[in-house]
């Protein structure tokens, strides 16, 4: 998975990689020459004392050490430019494929898991990237040129790398593949603790109203000390790496120095080659250490990169059509035997649902809690696809539309509306970038919202708090009526949009909303029998299911549910009145 991710997201950047191999190749070939020189410096310039030999060859020395570092640092720079390009690259593609969800999808990943994989995730990968970059092309090309290299010093002593080598890989392998599950639990408990941290914030006033500060903090206490024992059984198993390579590296420097010191002493070793053998055995075990940072990294990335495949590998439930279809010139709302059910819930929540509402119409719908008014209305705009039977807008299904034009034919108030930080006008201009100021006072007027925003200091370009929280709930329930009139749409559907309005407020802005959308299909799903009462058409949903249809008067008179309804918010006198 994660070579699959590197290679496809590397791809752009292959002259960068390029300009990182060229220079890592420099670096190394300075690096395994310098302990050549070395033990002709010493060999053949210190131990014979020609002066004239140890400068020229320190010379050289000097140059290619200096070589080296300029191609270490500059190497350094474009992997680093790179892995930043890759991560923004892949957070940009996450994100834009994150945008094509359902709201099916964002629940079955859940917001802070996504967030953790867009960020957490992606810079995980980041690292790796550099480390790949500076450690692991460097370190086969260190490890096997140094092999070469002491096999050309000298082969005898070579035979030790037989034995030190198979005992750090073995060592090392069995350390890695320990650390691929925990890595995975690792972020998961990352996941945990935003899930947690964001459930907090998004209800802080709860949490403050009910005085539940400390068992808050306990709950993040526990994600948190979780997510730091995972992280210290990880640690614990990363941190033998070190002492493992540092004791092989020590005792095969003995070694060498043993078994070399005695030939030096029979004269069939030259002290110069020892240095150079040693030299050579310390950047051997370094490659080994260096492959092994990278090694270390490496589970915790890949982890990530299926996390980030997964995502990029979920299809959207709601696929738009090959070719769009245009919608016909009737505005109305047809829904014809409409079955869904949740992902993973035993019941479906709406059966066998139909209902037909009109342009120029009111259309509303009632019933107990939980009955399925909110979804019923999210199957219009394709927040969900219906498992069975089908949606038209304007005569077309709106799995045939084009989502831009099903957006621009179908506007939605949702029952718990939202606004984004930024200016009243900005939110009233969401869905309509090109709306003028005028549109926006008339929409505003028509949801009953002109005199508040009037009366703030900077009008329409007063602030707005994400979430819209620095206004009152009824004030950010007519901002986002207004919203959706900004876009003039064919069909309003309204969840529950009137319910934070007090009774006067509401009788006018459905008269102002009559008047000025003459043409609309308006659809309103509300609790209080006084929003419904007049509508052209009541639509009764009951545990998903239609079980009357018809106006006021006809359903007092036919339909039991309905009666219950309205009795038990409105006495017999002022039902019939
Ligand atoms: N995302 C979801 N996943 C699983 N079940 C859900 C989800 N949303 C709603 N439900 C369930 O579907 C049923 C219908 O919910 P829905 O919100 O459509 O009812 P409603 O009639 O709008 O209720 P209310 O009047 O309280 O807003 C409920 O039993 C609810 O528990």
């Amino acid at each position: 998975m994660l070579i699959r991710l590197l290679t496809l997201y590397l791809r752009p950047y292959a002259r960068s990689i390029t300009a990182v191999l060229a220079l890592q190749l420099v670096q190394i070939s300075a690096t395994l020459y310098l302990p050549t020189l070395n033990a002709d410096v010493i060999n053949n310039g210190v131990l014979p004392g020609d002066t004239g030999h140890v400068l020229r060859t320190g010379g050289v020395m000097l140059v290619l050490t200096l070589v080296q570092m300029v191609c270490a640092g500059t190497a350094v720079y474009f992997s680093a430019r790179t892995a930043m390009a890759l991560g923004r690259d892949l957070r940009a593609d996450v994100f834009s494929h994150v945008q094509t969800f359902s709201v099916r999808e964002v629940g079955r990943f859940g917001a802070a898991s996504l967030i953790t994989r867009t960020t957490n995730d992606v810079s995980q990968i980041q690292t790796l990237v550099v480390m790949v970059f500076t450690l692991m092309v460097a370190a086969p090309i260190m490890g096997v040129g140094s092999v070469l290299l002491a096999l050309r010093q000298d082969v005898s002593m070579s035979l030790l790398l037989l034995i030190v080598l198979p005992v750090l890989v073995t060592a090392v392998t069995l350390i890695v593949s320990r650390m691929g599950p925990l890595s995975a639990s690792l972020q998961q408990r990352v996941d945990r603790i935003n899930k947690v941290m964001r459930e907090q914030l998004t209800g802080l006033r709860v949490v403050r109203a009910f005085v539940r500060d400390e068992h808050e903090q306990s709950r993040f206490a526990a994600a948190n000390n979780d997510t730091l024992a995972v992280s210290l059984r990880l640690g614990r198993i990363q941190a033998l790496m070190m002492p493992t390579v540092t004791i092989v590296m020590e005792f095969s420097s003995i070694a060498v120095l043993w078994f070399g010191g005695h030939r030096v002493d029979d004269g069939t070793l030259q002290p110069g080659t020892l240095i150079a053998f040693l030299q050579y055995l310390t950047q051997i075990l370094q490659a080994v250490m260096l492959a092994m940072l990278a090694f270390i990294l490496s589970p915790r990335a890949r982890v990530c990169a299926g996390r980030i495949q997964e995502v990029l590998d979920t299809p959207s439930s709601v696929v738009p059509p090959a070719v769009a279809a245009p919608p016909g010139p009737s505005g109305g709302l047809e829904i014809r035997y409409v079955a869904f059910r949740y992902p993973g819930a035993q019941e479906p929540v709406l059966h066998d649902v139909s209902l037909t509402a009109r342009p120029g119409r009111t259309t509303a719908i009632v019933g107990s809690t939980g009955s399925g008014k909110t979804t019923l209305l999210q199957l219009v705009p394709r927040l969900f696809d219906a498992d069975e039977g089908c949606v038209r807008v304007a005569g077309t299904d709106v799995r045939d539309m084009d989502r831009r034009t099903l957006a621009a034919t179908v506007g939605l108030v949702t029952q718990r509306p939202y606004l984004f930080s930024g200016t009243i006008a900005s939110n009233l201009r969401y869905g309509n970038p090109e709306a003028s100021d005028e549109e926006l006072w008339r929409a505003l007027e028509v949801a009953q919202a002109r005199d508040f925003v009037t009366s703030l200091p900077e009008g329409l370009q007063a602030p707005v708090a994400q979430g819209g929280s620095n206004v009152s709930g009824g004030q950010r329930q007519r901002l986002a009526i207004a919203r959706v009139l900004v876009t003039r749409p064919a069909i309003c559907l309204f969840d529950d949009s009137y319910s934070a309005l007090d009774a006067a407020t509401e009788a006018r802005l459905r008269r102002a909303l009559a008047e000025e959308r003459a043409d609309t299909t308006i659809v309103v799903v509300a609790q209080r029998v006084s929003s419904v009462r007049d509508a052209d058409r009541i639509v009764v949903l009951d545990e998903g299911r239609v079980v009357g249809s018809g106006t006021h008067d006809e359903l007092m008179d036919d339909s039991e549910t309905y009666r219950e309804i309205v009795l038990s918010q409105l006495t017999e006198e002022e039902a019939a009145a």
